[in-house]
């Protein structure tokens, strides 16, 4: 691609999934200016800090822990569900951590991810057709006309409510709570008589006695020095770019344009097309950026996107997530990660084994049996394993809280059980018990790829 780019030359190209039925196109351009004008909700520092551990990731020298909700809501916006997802982040990093021996990057799908593709525009009840439900930034969920209809004001709304999210999760980030010496306390009460809670606590206690040995040993801080700052990155998919465009601004020093709506962003499985509008307005932007590769993705197509991508070729730049289903994961896999060690460029290579995996369950719930999001994540590590890569991380639809929207798990969520919890505003999410319980088993298979080589150390 030789065009100019601009913040705004998506807006010559196609693009698929942005809604078009704004009844007053004239608000909506207001709003988008007074976006515009707005702070920043990240900063580019931040942003090249992320690029730099994504840099280590595609290295092998670091671990990419990618997840939280599936559409943020404006219904459930609460300090207790933004703290018990970022509890949640926090114990799957340290078992991670400990199991790998490497960092773990964590981008959290928050403080920003509202706008859902939709495999159907339309949604039809009892005879009546409404448009879908596009996510909380777009339009309501509620199947009522006025509802459906796009509102710009949720722009503005969106914006704000980004902003308080990170002003806690900064908090908690910078301000103690994450601190390795409390991480008994994030330990979600729910989760605490399964298996994995008792397994969390065990290794909290392993690693809670490994510090006071260390600061005996005056090694480490003394236990009264100051709260050791988490890094907590934020991420979503760059659906509506009339919104990434008004967020992206110029960095000062620089010159270089950045999407200040997070420190990453990703290209969907539906708006991955070369010429679309959505590869376009990414390519210009220096932000880390995601791209999901699903069943149909060929390696020519792959390469192709990578030379617009990431043409120089920079370390931390691009992750490719792979979603194929774990029926299709073994078959699909293989080729693409051989594309990319052939052509040699740097990407991270992620693996998100729930959008290939959702199903109708008998009683009408869309739901994803665990035991396949498991199984994908095994594939993800054998083929990575074979094809010599690191299987560099997991990008996850998940929650802190005591959901039933995925079906299995230790504590086995049955489809008689999916209504009693079932809260999510698009697609099931992994509850906090099943989601420690895949990265313990993650952590068993990446302490098992690092055993040999603390053998041989
Ligand atoms: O999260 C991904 C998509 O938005 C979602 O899977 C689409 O769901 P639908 O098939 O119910 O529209
Ligand atoms: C829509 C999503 O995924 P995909 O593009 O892989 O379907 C998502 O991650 O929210």
């Amino acid at each position: 691609m030789t065009r100019n780019w601009t913040p705004r030359s998506w807006r010559e190209m196609p693009v698929r999934h942005m809604p078009e039925d704004y009844p007053d196109p004239r608000a909506l351009a207001r709003v988008e200016s007074e976006l515009s004008r707005l702070p920043p909700l990240v900063f580019t520092a931040e942003t090249r800090r992320l690029t730099h551990a994504l840099g280590l990731v595609s290295q092998g020298k670091a671990f990419l822990l990618q997840g939280g909700d599936c559409a943020e809501s404006f219904k459930e916006f609460t300090a207790d569900n933004i703290r018990d997802t970022f509890r949640l982040i926090l114990q799957m990093a340290v078992v991670l951590t400990f199991a790998g021996g490497r960092p773990v990057v964590k981008v959290g799908r928050i403080a920003g991810q509202f706008a859902k593709p939709r495999s159907s525009a339309v949604e039809t009840l009892g005879g009546v057709t409404l448009p879908a439900y596009r996510g909380d930034i777009i339009n309501g969920m509620d199947f009522d006309p006025a509802e459906r209809t796009p509102d710009p004001k949720r722009l503005l709304k969106a914006y704000h409510q980004s902003s308080a999210t990170l002003n806690l999760l900064r908090s908690y980030a910078q301000g103690g709570y994450a601190d390795l010496c409390n991480l008994h306390r994030w330990a979600l009460d729910f989760v605490a008589g399964s298996p994995q809670g008792e397994r969390y606590r065990r290794l909290a206690d392993q690693i809670f006695e490994s510090l006071c040995f260390m600061s005996a040993l005056h090694v480490h801080s003394e236990p009264q020095s100051p709260p050791v700052p988490v890094d907590l990155f934020t991420s979503h998919e760059a659906l509506l770019l009339n919104f990434e465009e008004a967020m992206t601004r110029a960095d000062p020093m620089s010159g270089e344009w950045f999407d200040a709506s997070a420190h990453m962003l990703w290209i969907g499985e539906r708006t991955r097309q070369l010429d679309g509008g959505h590869v376009e307005f990414m390519r210009g932007i220096q932000n880390p950026i995601g791209l999901k590769c699903g069943p149909t993705m060929e390696p020519d197509e792959l390469l192709r996107l990578i030379d617009v991508l990431n043409p120089k070729a920079l370390p931390g730049r691009l992750t490719l997530i792979g979603r194929f289903g774990a029926d299709k994961a073994a078959e699909c896999l293989p080729r693409l990660i051989a594309a990319t060690r052939r052509d040699g460029r740097p990407v991270v290579w992620s693996s998100d084994p729930m959008h290939g995996n959702t199903l109708k369950a008998s009683n009408g719930y869309k739901t994803r049996p665990f035991d396949r999001i498991l199984s994908e994540v095994k594939t993800f590590t054998q083929v990575a394993a074979a094809e010599g890569v690191h299987p560099g991380g997991l990008h996850l639809e998940m929650t802190g809280q005591d959901v039933t929207e995925c079906l299995g798990g230790a504590r086995a969520v049955t489809e008689d059980a999916l209504s009693s919890r079932y809260h999510t505003h698009c697609d099931p999410r992994l509850n906090a018990d099943q989601a420690l319980q895949l990265a313990f088993m993650v952590a068993d298979k990446l302490h098992a790829q690092r055993t040999p080589q603390v053998r041989a150390a």
